[in-house]
């Protein structure tokens, strides 16, 4: 039996979408208001899913408090109150979309966690706009 346990947590960034193979109207022109030179913030809201089998001993899939440590270690101890284009390695070179966001967070998380745990992260960056990504 395969049980899903979640764990939300927040964070606030800025950023600054930007390709810089492009001209300034070709970025303004697609980016929008998400191009401003003197980048903008998102609370963003993070939901991490593991699903797998209850473990007899302990009724758990994976303890939530564990998964909210591994949360803050991996990802607000690095995100949190960051310009995402300017403070982390992450997206010196990669266009800090959601769905980059997104891809990142599982990239960082996934390592510590074990293969049997199937991983999905969900990345809400205003109420209204959200990305998932399963791996
Ligand atoms: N596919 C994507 N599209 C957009 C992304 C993205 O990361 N991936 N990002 C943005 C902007 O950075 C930002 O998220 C949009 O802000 P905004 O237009 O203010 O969005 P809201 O939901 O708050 O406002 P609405 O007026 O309801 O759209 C844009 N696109
Ligand atoms: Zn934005």
């Amino acid at each position: 039996m395969q049980v899903t346990v979640c764990r939300t947590e927040h964070f606030n960034a800025a950023h600054r979408l930007h390709n810089p193979a492009w001209s300034d109207e070709q970025n303004q022109e697609v980016f929008g208001k998400c191009n401003n030179p003197n980048y903008h913030g998102h609370n963003y809201e993070l939901t991490v899913r593991l699903t797998g089998p209850i473990d007899p001993d302990t009724g758990y899939v994976y303890d939530m408090k564990n998964l909210s440590k591994l949360v803050k270690r991996e990802i607000l101890d690095t995100f949190d109150h960051r310009n995402l284009n300017l403070d982390t390695e992450d997206f010196r070179a990669l266009n800090p979309t959601a769905e980059n966001i997104a891809i990142v967070i599982w990239q960082r998380l996934r390592p510590h966690l074990a293969p049997h745990l199937a991983l999905s992260v969900t990345l809400h960056e205003t109420d209204r706009n959200s990305v998932e990504y399963h791996g």
